[in-house]
C-alpha cells in the first residue's frame, strides 16, 4: 500500500549545513499492517511521515501509496490526496478549544463538500469506535489527555482513510492509556484493511504493531517481527 523505494532527503540547516533525514530508505506498509518505526531523537522518523504525507517530496526515490506516486503531486493534488486516503494523528490531540468532541471529531470532514450535519453523523460512529459515544458534547478542556487523543483519532479515522500515520500519538499518556490507544490503532489496521505506520518511543508500540522498523542517522537498520527495543538482536550485529 505504502511504498518507498531507495528514499533519501535532505535539509540544509540554517548555517547551510546539509542534514540527510532520510538515507536511501526502502520499506513497505501492507493494507490490514500496523508498522511501528523508532528510533533516537533527529533519527528522521517525522521525516518519513512527512513525505509519505506528500507534506515532503523526496529528492531522490519514490514513495507510492496504492501505486500513486506521491512526491509527484502538485500541492493542490497533494492536499487533495491527504484529504482522501491519509489520517495523521500527533502527538498533541490538536482540538479545537471550546468545541464539542462531536464536532471536532467532525471538522475534517467539512475540508471537503460534505454538509456540516452529515460530517457530524458520519464522525457520530467514530467517537463510538473509540470509546466515547457518551461524551460526545463535552469540549477538549472537559476531557483528559487520553479521551482527547481519542477524539483527534476519530477526527483522523471520520474519512475513513487507507493510511493512518501517527507521530508520537502516545508521547503525553500514561502507560495503560497508551496501550488502549496503540491496541485501537492496531485493530482498524486490522479490521478495516488500513495501513498504519506508527512513530513511536513507546516500547508498547513494538509489541502491539505487526513489524518494527528502527531508524538511525536517517537510515532503517532493522526490519524485525516485533523486536522488544531492548534486546540486542540488531541489524548492527548483522550487518
Ligand atoms: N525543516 C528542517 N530544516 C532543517 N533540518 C531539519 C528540518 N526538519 C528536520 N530537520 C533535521 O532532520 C533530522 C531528522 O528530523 P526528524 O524530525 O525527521 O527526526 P525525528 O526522528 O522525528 O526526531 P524526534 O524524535 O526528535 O521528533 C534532524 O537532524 C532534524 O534536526
Amino acid at each position: 500500500m505504502l511504498r518507498f523505494e531507495d528514499v533519501s532527503k535532505t535539509y540544509r540547516a540554517g548555517d547551510g549545513e546539509l542534514i540527510c533525514a532520510a538515507d536511501r530508505v526502502s520499506l513497505t506498509v501492507e493494507a490490514g499492517e500496523m508498522v511501528a518505526l523508532y528510533g533516537p531523537s533527529g533519527s528522521g522518523k517525522t521525516t518519513l511521515l512527512e513525505l509519505a504525507a506528500a507534506l515532503l517530496r523526496p529528492d531522490s526515490g519514490a514513495v507510492t501509496v496504492g501505486g500513486l506516486d506521491i512526491g509527484r503531486l502538485s500541492p493542490r493534488e497533494a492536499d487533495a490526496y491527504r484529504l482522501a486516503t491519509v489520517g495523521y494523528v500527533f502527538q498533541d490531540s490538536h482540538l479545537i478549544p471550546g468545541v464539542s468532541a462531536a464536532d471536532n471529531a467532525a471538522v475534517k470532514l467539512l475540508a471537503g463538500p460534505m454538509p456540516l450535519a452529515q460530517a457530524r453523523r458520519t464522525a457520530a460512529p467514530w467517537l463510538e469506535r473509540v470509546g466515547l459515544g457518551h461524551r460526545q458534547s463535552a469540549t477538549p478542556q472537559q476531557l483528559s489527555g487520553g479521551e482527547r487523543q481519542r477524539v483527534a483519532i476519530a477526527a483522523a479515522l471520520a474519512n475513513e482513510p487507507a493510511l493512518i500515520l501517527a507521530d508520537e500519538p502516545t508521547g503525553s499518556l500514561d502507560s495503560r492509556t497508551a496501550r488502549g490507544i496503540l491496541d485501537l490503532l492496531a485493530s482498524i489496521a486490522h479490521e478495516r484493511r488500513a495501513a498504519v505506520l506508527l512513530v513511536t518511543h513507546d516500547p508498547q508500540g513494538a509489541e502491539v504493531a505487526d513489524r518494527a522498523l528502527r531508524l538511525r542517522d536517517g537510515r532503517l537498520i532493522e526490519d524485525d517481527p516485533a523486536p522488544s527495543p531492548g534486546t540486542s538482536r540488531s541489524a548492527e550485529a548483522r550487518a
